[in-house]
């Protein structure tokens, strides 16, 4: 049978759900049952940024030192399939197949992609539309599940209700290679300190409640107190859809000042599947929400994960210059000697050594951005045995199903390295600086007595 190819003529099917920096999400809306319950996924290429060529073109060869361990990823032809490679392979594995959809590929014509780009322009944020376009050379896109939905309804009408959380980086860097004048990074988190910048960016509106310490902290109450910081101040960590639609949050990521952000709005979308007094349904749907958080006990898994990130960009930086065989950069701004230096103990490492630094690194990236997505629907009594989890709400005295998985499991390119160190030291100078403001050094204060 001839592979099938999306045409032109199918793309008035597929509708904007959703986009991140580096793909596109289209939800189905015909009736083949290849697509029912899917979404597709279709990468973007920016507009001032990497070229086509490059995106397209095979890993690099530093890449394919990387990932040699991991073999099905070198035989890859083309970056694309690299990448879908490695969610099989790499994360699928880490994070448990039962949450890890990796998707299959299906062909699509350039036309196909081009009409796509031109339906749902006007639904897209303004400000991805000047990022980034649909990159009309690739030749596949990913057919995912649509993870908020049920593949098969109970009953007629039935409404499934999901919840989209980014939690970023749980954990606090121990790493010795930590400078130290960055030590606040061994008591306030990455997510934190980075909404500094954020602010400082107008990227975010105002500063996030959420701490991602309490998201990851294995408390109840630590965790539902996340919940209701992360709906306080959803920011692209936080969205609510139901059955598909988006009913709480904002499309698009990244600036988030056009929040479907209405708590009357959203008590009267929960009415549908909460059965509670006015004014207690969102209470009740955040109680459950953090409940499913608790009881699934991923986020150990994916702390697990994000934790392979043993040396901190810091210390994983100087690594990423011995396996690209470069001088170190870093070193030779800090004035530090490579073989005798405070960084010896890392370029005196075997290639494997730093290849092993790098690589997990590189995993542990994927973990602090990947998203988890929870979706709910309401048992009935005398439903039959449910293949889901089933939660009992104890204020509501309602049962739900519920699953869980994790989305976004995209592969970051090695080169990537040294933006992540940029990233890192302009965070810290930003909230460095800000902190000053806040209060003057004290070595300044006592300069300016004495002046
Ligand atoms: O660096 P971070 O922590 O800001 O994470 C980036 C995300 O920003 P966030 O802070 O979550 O708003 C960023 O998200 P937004 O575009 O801000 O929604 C992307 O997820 C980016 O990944 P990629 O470039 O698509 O591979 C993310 O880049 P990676 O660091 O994961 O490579
Ligand atoms: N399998 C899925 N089921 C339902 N919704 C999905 C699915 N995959 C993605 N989405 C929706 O589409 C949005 C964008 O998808 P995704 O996070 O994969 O994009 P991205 O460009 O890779 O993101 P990032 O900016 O983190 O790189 C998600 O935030 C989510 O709302
Ligand atoms: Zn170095």
């Amino acid at each position: 049978m001839a592979e099938l190819i999306l045409e032109a003529k199918n793309a008035g099917d597929w509708i904007y759900r959703g986009e991140g920096a580096a793909n596109l999400i289209l939800s189905y809306t015909g009736s083949s049952p290849r697509f029912v319950g899917k979404v597709l996924r279709v990468q973007k290429v920016k507009k001032n940024g990497i070229n086509c060529e490059e995106l397209s073109s095979a890993l690099s060869v530093h890449e394919c030192l990387l990932w040699k361990e991991d073999c099905d990823l070198l035989s890859a032809p083309t970056r694309e399939i690299a990448e879908h490679l490695y969610v099989q392979h790499v994360m699928r594995p880490l994070l448990g197949s039962n949450h890890v959809d990796a998707g299959i590929r299906v062909l699509v014509s350039r036309d196909f992609l081009e009409a796509l780009g031109k339906n749902i322009l006007s639904q897209r944020p303004s400000w991805r539309v000047d990022d980034a376009d649909v990159n009309t050379q690739c030749d596949y896109a990913l057919l995912i599940s649509d993870h908020s939905v049920f593949p098969q309804a109970l009953h007629d009408g039935e409404l499934s209700i999901s919840v989209e959380i980014k939690p970023k980086c749980g954990f606090l860097p121990c790493s010795r290679y930590i400078s130290e004048e960055h030590t606040i990074k061994r008591s306030m988190t990455r997510f934190k300190l980075h909404q500094t910048l954020k602010l400082l960016q107008k990227k975010i509106p105002q500063l996030s409640q959420y701490d991602p310490m309490d998201m990851f902290s294995g408390s109840k109450e630590r965790i539902l107190k996340s919940i209701k910081d992360l709906y306080s101040t959803p920011q692209n960590n936080f969205r609510v859809f139901l059955n598909g639609s988006l009913v709480f949050g904002s499309l698009g990521g990244g600036k988030y000042v056009t929040n479907v952000h209405n708590d009357k709005a959203f008590e009267d979308e929960l009415k549908s599947v909460i059965e509670a007094d006015d004014g207690t349904l969102t209470t009740c749907f955040l109680e459950l929400v953090s409940e499913a958080v608790f009881r699934s006990g991923l986020l150990n898994r994916l702390l697990e994960v994000q934790k392979l990130d043993v040396f901190d960009i810091e210390g994983a930086i100087h690594a990423y210059y011995d396996v690209v065989s470069q001088p170190c950069v870093v070193c030779k701004k800090l004035g530090e000697d490579k073989l005798s230096g405070r960084y010896s103990s890392l370029h005196s490492l075997p290639l494997d050594g730093s290849l092993k630094i790098v690589k997990e690194y590189l995993i542990s990236a994927t973990a602090k951005d990947l998203s988890l997505m929870i979706s709910f629907r309401t048992r009935e009594k005398g439903d039959p045995k449910s293949p889901y989890n089933v939660i009992f709400h104890e204020s509501t005295g309602q049962s739900f199903d519920y699953k869980v998985s994790f989305i976004d499991l995209d592969m970051k390119p090695l080169e990537k390295m040294i933006y992540y160190y940029e990233l890192d030291q302009k965070i810290l100078r930003c909230y460095t600086k800000m902190m000053e403001t806040i209060k003057p050094p004290e070595n300044s204060a006592k300069v300016e007595e004495k002046t």
